[in-house]
């Protein structure tokens, strides 16, 4: 039989029991934790504890189940029961000992499984990282099978077995390792549509607008009509690459989602199995949801919608490629009953970073307004460093990290290309890193390409392979006719002797061949820095960036900064050898550096979102570059969102900072003045 007062005194133990567990957080957190079933929204700012909270209530529901305040008990309490229980609340020392077996059998009657918990993230390196803090925190039970996953590997798994059941073979073409890849498939269309090649900065822009279509779930032509693109035929290129796809079964990241919310709004039986396998789903990093995610997202977790999103609209950081925090505020549309939290207090930074950070967003228009504060105490200014050279910010940031124990500290930057400059120190100086984003373009780049072909091509000007890579990207103009018939004769022969050969030259066309035959001998005798100036300006090469920046879709500022770490690499290599060398090795250390974690961190911005560090240094803040020139010129059109979106990156890099933060600009890159970020002028002039 039943005894009320039995059952009462239970559940008020049990949840005395809980409180007693999750002591750590604050009311705020405990009261999102403790959230049980049905859909819940917690806003939140910056080290407010949206990570730590969401493992745990994995472990709350892992261990207890939704049980807090509610009067759900088990059949069989007795009185000794609840004499254990007493005992273990007035005895915290003696902990989860005490319990006799049967009496946590009792409290933990209604844990849920956690294979039945989903905790989406945003990407795979988050769910890395939550993995890791949650084997860290909640060691006991890290050894369940607990679901990390981010949205695309779910979809992919769903759309896997969609494919054996309809016996659909399926092709992801995500691997550029692979021939079959997106990039090859668009370079491709691209080619046959605009009948030339497409540059890198192109391939982005297309790649991320294809991106932002499915992922908003819109048509193209409703792209286009509010959006400007700079790719002739855009429309028909998306078209052609959609169809191609389709017809051949390939998918990118994008498709995965479209596809899986096709499968899941069609398939009702593959709806009902992936509804039936969670109770409970809980989302980190909610505000770069997409909405092709969020509708994924809501369809399965109907009917129970045991919906658990933790976000913060200001740290919204992909809109260029659909993430929608706008949906967020929905939230109550979609769902009635949804709960509506908040988190205010931030437990990383010291008092005086939250309080300029805090100043530093409110400057944007579109954000929920929260009252951010923080216990914690004020430790030192924020350090806004102005110097004059990269050479100098190179120096600042030299005598900061030697003789410090830097495991704990981070570089940030707006561009990956910053990370060259610094591996290249850290190399010269032996200093250990690890970067957050492996792959780096640079060391691909053409125009790093160019140089070495000019480099390499001096000391051999019999070799035709390479000159046909450069002939037309200096001074003196050779025909592709000359090169033709240079390639008839004796191919050990210096190619400009060969070119002499073609019938009816000019003698002073005669003269101008000559001249580069003795540039580039001169050129085969200099170390690899003054090669690359004498290649630029002596050459002309300068002239061919400047008058072909736009057709490859880079401004000409951009290339001028790749040639710019080039040289700095350039300018500690004695010969061709050991400039070829560095820059292999340089690579390497790149695309190693996983192994060096407990060194100093390089990333972008963009890939240390949730983390956090002692000391963060956010270098190359120029003008132009950070807020980008995109985002200001479209601002001084009156069109804010891109700016507003700068700043809250702007805002994502500062609050990574516990205690130490540095804003590093400086007035000059090589011999181009620049002015510093106007978010870091904004700080220094207390505008904020
Ligand atoms: N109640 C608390 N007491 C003490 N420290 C806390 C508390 N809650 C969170 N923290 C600490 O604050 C830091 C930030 O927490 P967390 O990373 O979970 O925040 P977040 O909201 O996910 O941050 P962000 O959105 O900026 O990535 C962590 O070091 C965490 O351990």
């Amino acid at each position: 039989m039943k005894n009320s007062k039995l059952e009462k005194e239970f559940c008020i133990l049990r949840d005395r029991i809980i409180e007693k567990e999750f002591k750590h957080l604050n009311q705020q957190q405990k009261s999102v934790l403790l959230h049980g079933n049905g859909p819940a929204l917690t806003i939140s700012c910056p080290g407010s504890g949206k990570t730590t909270v969401l493992l745990n209530r994995l472990y709350y529901l892992t261990k207890f189940g939704p049980v807090y305040k509610t009067n759900i008990t088990p059949d069989n309490i007795t009185e000794q029961d609840i004499i254990v229980m007493k005992k273990y609340i007035d005895y915290p020392s003696e902990n989860t000992k005490i319990l006799s077996i049967k009496t946590i059998n009792l409290i933990l009657k209604y844990k849920v499984n956690p294979a039945r918990i989903l905790s989406i993230t945003f990407s795979r390196a988050s769910a890395k990282d939550m993995k890791e803090r949650f084997s860290k925190n909640f060691e006991e039970i890290s050894s369940f099978p607990i679901n990390f996953s981010t949205i695309h590997s779910f979809c992919f798994s769903l759309i896997r077995e969609y494919a054996y059941i309809k016996r659909i073979k399926y092709t992801l073409i995500e691997d550029d390792k692979h021939h079959l890849n997106k990039y090859n498939l668009i370079k491709k269309i691209y080619l046959d549509i605009n009948k030339e090649y497409i540059t890198e900065e192109k391939l982005e822009t297309l790649l991320n607008s294809i991106g932002y279509i499915k992922n908003m779930l819109i048509s193209v032509d409703e792209f286009l009509k509010n959006n400007k693109v700079d790719i002739d035929n855009f429309k028909i290129i998306y078209n052609t690459y959609e169809e191609y796809k389709r017809d051949n079964s390939l998918l990118d990241f994008d498709d995965m989602l479209t596809v899986a919310l096709e499968i899941l709004m069609k398939d009702e039986y593959l709806l009902e199995k992936y509804r039936s396998k969670f109770d409970y789903i809980q989302v980190d990093e909610g505000q770069d949801t997409s909405k092709a995610q969020m509708e994924i997202i809501k369809l399965l977790a109907y009917p129970k919608n045991n919906l658990f999103i933790v976000a913060d609209d200001d740290q919204s950081i992909y809109g260029f490629r659909g993430a929608y925090p706008k949906g967020l505020f929905d939230f109550n549309k979609n769902y009635s009953n949804g709960k509506l939290f908040l988190m205010e207090q931030n437990y990383r930074s010291s008092r005086n970073i939250v309080s300029v950070c805090n100043r530093f967003i409110k400057k944007n228009a579109l954000r929920y307004n929260k009252n951010i504060s923080t216990e914690n105490k004020y430790i030192e200014p924020i350090n806004i460093i102005k110097v004059d050279t990269i050479a100098d910010q190179y120096k600042y940031l030299l005598e900061e990290i030697k003789n410090r124990d830097s495991s704990n500290s981070c570089i940030l930057f707006r561009n990956n290309l910053s990370a060259i400059g610094i591996i290249e120190l850290f190399e010269r100086n032996k200093i250990p890193f690890y970067m957050r984003d492996v792959k780096v373009r640079f060391f691909n780049h053409w125009l790093v390409q160019d140089i070495i072909n000019f480099m390499i091509f001096a000391q051999d000007t019999s070799n035709m392979n390479i000159y046909e890579n450069i002939y037309y990207k200096k001074k003196g103009y050779i025909s592709k006719k000359q090169i033709n018939y240079a390639k008839t004769l004796n191919y050990s022969l210096c190619v400009f002797d060969r070119i002499l050969d073609f019938p009816g030259l000019s003698e002073f066309y005669k003269r101008i061949l000559r001249e580069l035959k003795l540039d580039f001998k001169k050129l085969s005798k200099m170390s690899p820095g003054e090669a690359i100036n004498y290649i630029e300006y002596d050459l002309e090469y300068e002239k061919y960036l400047k008058e072909n920046s736009m057709r490859f879709g880079y401004t000409y500022d951009s290339l001028k900064t790749i040639l710019y770490y080039l040289k700095l690499i350039a300018n500690r290599s004695e010969n061709l050898n050991d400039f070829l060398g560095r820059l292999k090795y340089l690579q390497h250390l790149c695309l190693n550096s996983k192994n060096n974690k407990s060194s100093i961190t390089l990333s972008t911005v963009h890939s240390a979102k949730g983390l956090e560090f002692d000391r963060v240094y956010m270098i190359d803040l120029i003008d132009g570059d950070f807020p980008t020139i995109g985002s200001i010129e479209a601002f001084e059109k009156g069109k804010f969102d891109l700016l507003e979106e700068e700043r809250r990156l702007f805002y994502v890099g500062m609050t990574r900072a516990k205690y130490h933060l540095s804003l590093v600009s400086m007035n000059k890159v090589g011999n181009k003045i620049v002015s510093p970020s106007r978010f870091l002028l904004e700080l220094e002039e207390g505008r904020v």
